[in-house]
């Protein structure tokens, strides 16, 4: 029984020709995730196994005859069996202390065969109802000099990466970082970080090595060719992604990451085809190549069969919203860093239902709820996807539909966990995306939460209002009166004042703006009513001829 982890959600979509029937579970196969060569199967049932996996396993050899689920050769035997044709000298079977001995070393057996399935057993932790293997993993970092635009210190991005693999289920059992001007081309690191990192792998019985930048197909086939052993290497794109295949509850969600996996792992194809070549001894050269057009080819049908479907899925939710727009109220899009507080904002203002845990990347659908203010106005608050620095590309892309929503909002609130250590880092890591999405043009709100879990929450709170900035805990509920009253005043600077005569036979229109605007004035008269207030624009024009009547009757 293998690793879960680092598993792709298939989709809808049928298996590249090369595959072949599931593997059951507890068989050993000759590939694992998308960036590895080394073999770990996975475990049957709810998890779906790795695109590679499944391209790999129909052309590897099958396994000798001889060679069980174990490893170990040894043939189970019925009681006594082991001793069939295998007679005493004396003919009447084996000696009692013979039998003795052969009974006590089948109990240890036993006894190793149940520690090592309880063992194995325990290994596997629940995560969003998929099984998931907690992999022995060392961490690795490299700081360049050139990164010098990077904001995070090489001691911080390995603590992050280590609440990635701790998110994605993964046990750290150690991490290490050099100082390079540039990265090695065939390793990434030098030649005796990769000594030092072979000799951890054995000392700690590690399973995975993870890197923290973004490893060419190359640089992963020569890691796994020098650390040996069947260990994997993986980078910190592959991780995050596998965090939002773990993650992906929606259909959206799934296609939209498998996608992104998909993109992935074309590049790295190459490396999946020559372990084949070498198990056969380079009989197959030629082989390999061909294997991997062939699966390339697939892959890109593959990609180009969930384009068109994500494409559809979003022209369905696109009309939602239009529907939703009929009713221009006024949409205010939370962004920022995972873990800052974002789902548990929501929840709190309109008691919605949305998971928020100290998790990274706990939410992956925007969530979209309406928020009633005190004086009777409302607005739309949606929950979006974290970001993080070192934020894959394929995945910015793959995610900007939904990140797009952001784009038709009113206001955008960045909301910023101010007790984390790198707070700043962290806001300049979501301006980085934010500019990357094209949305400047849009009012934007800065809120500090977590206010609760500083050291000093009344020296953060006099610096705020030097910045003004908001300071609130979505976790206690403080400040979320005046976060709300931001939100109106920015709103207010966002809306459109209009004064219209509104005929009684036209009610609905008043109710629409008493909804999404701010009424300052309201006179009942003989046919109608005068109103003076102010409203979103699309409202504003929607009431153009009912303004034009006030207009006119003004200029008499
Ligand atoms: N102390 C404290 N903890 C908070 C506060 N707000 C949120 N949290 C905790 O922070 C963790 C992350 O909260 P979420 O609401 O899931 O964060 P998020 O921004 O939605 O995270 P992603 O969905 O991963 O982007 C949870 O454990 C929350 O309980 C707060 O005001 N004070
Ligand atoms: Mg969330």
């Amino acid at each position: 029984m293998r690793a879960a982890c680092f598993s792709i959600t298939a989709a809808s979509l049928p298996l590249p020709s090369t595959s072949s029937a599931a593997s059951g579970p507890g068989r050993r196969t000759h590939a694992s995730f998308r960036c590895s060569t080394s073999g770990r199967g996975h475990r049957g049932g709810g998890v779906v196994r790795a695109l590679d996996e499944r391209l790999l396993e129909a052309a590897a050899p099958a396994p000798a005859e001889t060679e069980f689920e174990d490893g170990s050769g040894i043939v189970e035997v019925e009681d006594g069996g082991e001793w069939e044709g295998k007679e005493d000298s004396d003919g009447l079977g084996p000696s009692e202390d013979q039998g003795e001995q052969d009974q006590r070393k089948n109990r240890r057996r036993q006894q190793q065969e149940d520690d090592a399935a309880t063992a194995e057993r325990d290994r596997f932790k629940l995560i969003n109802g998929k099984e998931i293997l907690q992999e022995k993993t060392y961490l690795v970092g490299v700081e360049c000099k050139r990164d010098g635009g990077d904001n995070f210190s090489i001691e911080e991005s390995l603590k992050e990466l280590e609440q990635l693999a701790d998110t994605a289920g993964l046990t750290v059992a150690g991490s290490t970082y050099q100082r390079l001007s540039t990265p090695n081309p065939r390793t990434y690191i030098g030649s005796g970080k990769v000594a030092e990192i072979r000799s951890a792998i054995q000392g700690l019985d590690i399973e995975t090595v993870i890197f923290d930048d973004e490893l060419s197909a190359g640089q992963l086939r020569n890691l796994e060719k020098s650390f040996g052993g069947g260990v994997r290497v993986c980078d910190r794109t592959a991780l995050i992604l596998d965090i939002f295949n773990q993650r992906a509850a929606t259909h959206e969600a799934s296609l939209q990451v498998t996608l992104a996996q998909m993109e992935y792992q074309l590049p790295r194809l190459t490396k999946m085809w020559t372990h084949l070549e070498r198990q056969s001894g380079g009989q197959v050269k030629g082989m390999g190549e061909k294997q991997i057009e062939v699966d390339k080819r697939i892959l890109r049908t593959q990609i180009s069969t969930l384009k068109k479907e994500l494409e559809s899925v979003r022209k369905h939710r696109k009309l939602y919203r239009n529907r939703r727009q009929s009713v221009p109220i006024p949409v205010v899009s939370l962004v920022g860093y995972t873990n800052a507080g974002k789902s548990t904002l929501l929840n709190r203002l309109t008691g919605a239902d949305v998971l928020a845990e100290d998790k990274l990347f706990a939410t992956l659908d925007p969530t979209t709820r309406r928020v009633l203010m005190k004086n009777g106005t409302e607005f739309l608050l949606t929950d979006t996807v974290g970001f993080i620095q070192k934020l894959p590309t394929m995945l910015v892309a793959a995610f900007r539909a939904t990140l797009e929503e952001i784009s038709e909002s009113s206001i955008i609130v960045h909301l910023v966990d101010i007790s984390h250590p790198l707070a700043q880092q962290q806001i300049e890591a979501v301006d980085k995306v934010l500019k990357e999405l094209d949305i400047e043009s849009i009012t934007k709100l800065v809120v500090w939460n977590k206010i609760d879990n500083t050291d000093d929450p009344l020296r953060v709170k006099e610096e705020a209002e030097k910045q003004g900035v908001i300071c609130i805990s979505a976790m206690n509920g403080d400040g979320l009166e005046e976060f709300c009253n931001a939100i109106q005043a920015k709103l207010k600077d966002s809306l459109v004042p209009i004064e219209a005569f509104v005929p009684y036979d036209k009610g609905e229109l008043l109710n629409d703006i008493h909804k999404v605007g701010m009424v300052e004035k309201t006179e009942y008269m003989e046919n109608g009513t005068f109103i003076k207030a102010h409203v979103p624009l699309p409202l504003a024009r929607l009431l153009t001829p009912l303004r034009q009547q006030v207009a006119a009757a003004a200029a008499l």
